[in-house]
């Protein structure tokens, strides 16, 4: 077994051993986040956002389900679930004007400003679009966080809600692998957070290629690419292998 990635001393009894790419890291639940990242209607459900956009959301219901695995594992284990969700008041003021680059690169906003009824309706806080899925509603102890920009690093408590609760490694699912899960990994990778994504339980916003070319990035560049299976079996297998190959009891 090669030696895994680990921020702290591997003998560690409370670490877990997550098999991943390029190379296994360990993780401490403790110290462990699953993010969510915007499973809200807007982005997994047929008739939201996405979908009124032009982007294929089929995918979306696997990573619901691969999803809602992971969390049931993450709050057994005492990690850490945090959901973001992505979106504006009702008037779009958190959007920015034609000032800002995301007025203008905005889908969302674009199909509003191209289909006037829609107005109000996409990404707006209070209506379904912003919803998150039925299947994955927080539950007593989970996070949610409202960020306005795709990374949600950018104008939230994100990074204070990490620091204060001790968490270094964050563990994504969700919606869109190369918008949002994407942006707020790389941020987290520059805050020295350990980021890795669960590949089958994430799904992406364009043709299938942007799904490998940015699981690609985050495995080359900025993190690790593992599975909802792997994250189960670490949180689950609660003997650290870097003290049994060792011989150490
Ligand atoms: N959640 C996301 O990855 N969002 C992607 C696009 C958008 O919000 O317009």
């Amino acid at each position: 077994m090669s030696t895994p990635v680990s921020y702290f001393p591997p003998d560690d009894p409370n670490a877990r051993h997550l098999e991943a790419k390029p190379e296994a890291l360990l993780i401490r639940p403790q110290e462990t986040a699953l993010i969510v990242v915007d499973m809200q209607n807007a982005y997994a459900s047929k008739g939201g956002y996405l979908d009124l956009a032009g982007f294929d959301v089929a995918g979306a219901a696997a990573a619901i389900e691969k999803t809602r695995e992971a969390c049931a594992a993450a709050r057994a284990a005492g990690v850490t679930v945090i959901y973001f969700q992505n979106g504006w008041d009702p008037d779009y003021v958190e959007a920015g004007g034609p000032g800002s680059p995301n007025y203008h690169k905005s889908n969302a906003l674009k199909t509003m400003r191209a289909r006037p009824e829609l107005q109000g309706k996409l990404l707006a806080k209070g209506g379904w679009d912003y919803e998150l899925v039925l299947e994955l509603q927080p539950q007593a102890g989970d996070i949610v966080v409202p960020k306005p920009r795709y990374s949600a690093f950018y104008n939230t408590n994100l990074d204070s809600l990490l620091r204060s609760r001790g968490i270094r490694s964050l563990v994504f699912t969700g919606v869109a692998t190369n918008v949002c899960v994407e942006s707020t990994l790389r941020d987290g990778f520059f805050l020295e957070y350990f980021g890795v994504v669960l590949h089958d339980a994430c799904h992406h916003a364009g043709p299938d290629f942007v799904q490998k070319a940015s699981l690609y990035n985050i495995e080359k560049f900025f993190g690790w690419v593992s599975s909802v299976e792997a994250f189960q079996k670490a949180l689950k297998d609660n003997t650290n292998p870097t003290l049994t190959t060792k011989g150490v009891e």
